[in-house]
């Protein structure tokens, strides 16, 4: 069975070397929209694939962390990634560039990463992420499976490249997640939420 919960966020950004003039050379921001869909063959103790309100701790934190800020790619132009980082405290850096494909291979991993972290604790079982779906436009969306996320032929992400400005991680209510995650350390579900 699948499960699909949304997350929103707001978030500027160019899309360097595309096809559209307005996108590549111009800063813009759209109000995204992500679908995170999980998948079991099982249900938990509430009889449900995994609580709606489980993923909103670590994995809407992390999708939290694009809200009103702004994405980079690594590799833009050093004076322009100097000048964003200086007049804006919510920022991520990206080893890739912020299309909608991207955003979705990267969420994919991030998201990964939480659920293979995550000790849970209401008989769970076998909870897999199906794809993340990131809708940048209303009529514009992609959508990511586990083999993009991990595709040499699109490009390999490290995790350890995605960079959170202080200002994000400080208004988690860990601020040390992303290095936890890093560290691949366990992350307990309360037994209430
Ligand atoms: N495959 C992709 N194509 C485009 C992306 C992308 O991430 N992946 N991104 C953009 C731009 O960011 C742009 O802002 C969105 O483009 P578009 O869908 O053309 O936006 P509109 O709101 O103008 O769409 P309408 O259908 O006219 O409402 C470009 N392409």
């Amino acid at each position: 069975m699948l499960i699909r919960k949304l997350f929103k966020f707001e978030n500027a950004h160019i899309v360097r070397d595309c096809s559209t003039r307005r996108c590549s050379e111009n800063i813009h921001g759209h109000s995204y929209k992500v679908e995170v869909l999980l998948k079991s063959n099982y249900l938990d103790d509430g009889q449900m694939v995994y609580d709606f309100g489980l993923t909103k701790l670590y994995i809407k934190e992390l999708i939290d962390a694009f809200d009103h800020g702004i994405t980079l790619w690594s590799s833009d132009d050093a004076s322009y990634l100097e000048a964003m980082k200086k007049h804006s405290s919510r920022w991520v850096e990206l080893p890739v560039s912020p299309s909608a494909e991207q955003f979705s291979r990267v969420i994919y991993l991030m998201v990964e990463r939480v659920l293979a972290c995550t000790k849970m604790r209401n008989g769970e079982k076998e909870v897999q992420l199906h794809s993340i779906i990131v809708h940048e436009t209303e009529t514009g969306y992609a959508q990511g499976f586990k083999e993009d996320a991990h595709s040499e032929l699109m490009g390999k992400i490290a995790l350890e490249e995605i960079i959170f400005s202080e200002q994000v991680k400080s208004e988690w209510s860990d601020p040390q997640l992303w290095e936890k995650l890093l560290q691949k350390e366990t992350l307990l579900n309360p037994e209430r939420v």
